[in-house]
């Protein structure tokens, strides 16, 4: 006999142009996380008695330590924090997870949401939604993916400014994330005392997002770490171009709700002075994918950006899905030294958030 908990956590594109750290629309693709403990499970000294499977994208690429893999890993946190030491014993996990890595469909911050309700599961903890944001924002320092990923939807959120280390500077919050891993994995390694994080650091809400709007997402095949690409942001910004990017995140938080969707007002409303510019040299193609494709040559199509981070294309359109997806595949077809190879995967905007099911057997 053992209890169950199946966790579906959907990926998310996050900006959606001008909204940087910002906005969030969460996707019909998932990271699975199926968990069983025995009900009368006890807490262990040792993390050996965990068993993680993995399958799914990248399945060769990720560690299986559970100190180390980043779903594992964000649960002993959590777990932590509430006074659990570890998993109970024996915690059987096992990972399907569609959601590609490093691809700006935001599998990070599936894997953090999900290593938070996972704790919430097997502790027992009874977090509420928000506070499980807070723990979220512990490990991704931008809400954008975890707010809709936790939530659904099309999804708009605010950090408040707090020191989430309780003992480390604010500004560490803008060290690249490869450090910061590093240095949290070895802070557990140490054992050093978990620091909870302060409560309600993150407001998010839910915005209107027409049913007949999908995501074209166009998926090149290769990674671009979130930290690369955060790395070659500017340290400051011309007053110009902030309100260029203002003026049209006002909009496009309206704009996506409307019954029918107004093509050239979404269009002008997807544009981005804040990331995309100093994010073009990351991915072959986007230059002219962003100059080219519009609602006047490309019937259907609603507005194009970069998807998070990137390398993903995150086109909105209403109709001509494929028609759309094969014009901006070409783009990246004709890349020099052989093209870039890409994959289309045409999604739903979901508004369901993150679940979490408990079943026994
Ligand atoms: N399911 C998972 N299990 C364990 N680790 C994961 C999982 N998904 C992602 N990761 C970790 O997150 C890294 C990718 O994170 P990164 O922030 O660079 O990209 P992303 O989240 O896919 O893109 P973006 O943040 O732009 O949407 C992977 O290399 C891996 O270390
Ligand atoms: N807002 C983030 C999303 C990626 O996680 C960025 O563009 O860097």
């Amino acid at each position: 006999m053992g209890i169950n908990y199946a966790i579906n956590v959907p990926a998310t594109s996050a900006n959606i142009g001008p909204g940087f750290d910002v906005m969030g629309l969460s996707l019909s693709l998932y990271l699975t996380v199926n968990a069983c403990i025995e009900p009368d499970a006890q807490p262990s000294p040792s993390t050996s008695n965990i068993t993680i499977s993995y399958e799914g994208e990248n399945s060769s690429g990720l560690s299986l330590d559970p100190r180390a893999n980043l779903i594992t890993r964000t649960a002993l946190y959590v777990l932590e924090c509430n006074g659990l030491k570890q998993f109970p014993h024996p915690t059987t996990v096992c990972v399907n997870n569609r959601i590609p890595l490093g691809r700006g469909l935001g599998s990070s911050g599936a894997a953090v949401v999900a290593g938070v309700i996972l704790a919430d599961a097997v502790g027992s903890l009874g977090l509420t939604q928000q506070r499980m944001l807070d723990y979220c924002l512990m490990i991704e320092h931008h809400p954008d993916n975890v707010a809709a990923a936790l939530v659904g939807g099309f999804v708009a959120s605010y950090l408040i400014d707090v020191d989430r280390s309780g003992n480390v500077p604010a500004s560490e919050a803008d060290e690249t994330e490869v450090l910061r891993r590093e240095r949290e994995q070895k802070a557990a390694a140490a054992d050093e005392n978990v620091k909870l994080p302060p409560e309600n650091i993150g407001h998010f809400l839910r915005l209107g997002c027409s049913p007949k709007i999908k995501a074209v997402t166009i998926i090149p095949q290769f990674e671009l770490a979130t930290s690369k690409a955060r790395a070659a942001l500017p340290g400051s910004y011309k007053t110009h171009d902030v309100v260029f990017n203002l003026q049209r995140l006002a909009v496009l938080t309206t704009a996506l709700g409307r019954d029918t969707p107004d093509p050239w007002l979404i269009y002008r409303a997807m544009e981005d002075k804040v990331h995309q510019p100093y994010r073009m040299h990351l991915i072959p193609g986007l230059p002219e994918i962003l100059k080219t494709f519009n609602p006047d040559n490309t019937p259907g199509l609603l507005g194009i950006c970069l998807s998070g981070a990137g390398p993903t294309i995150l086109a909105l359109a209403v109709d001509n899905f494929d028609q759309i997806a094969a014009k901006i595949r070409s783009v990246f077809d004709r890349q020099p030294n052989g093209g870039v190879a890409t994959e289309y995967k045409l999604l739903d905007i979901v508004s369901e958030g993150s679940t979490c099911e408990k079943t026994s057997n």
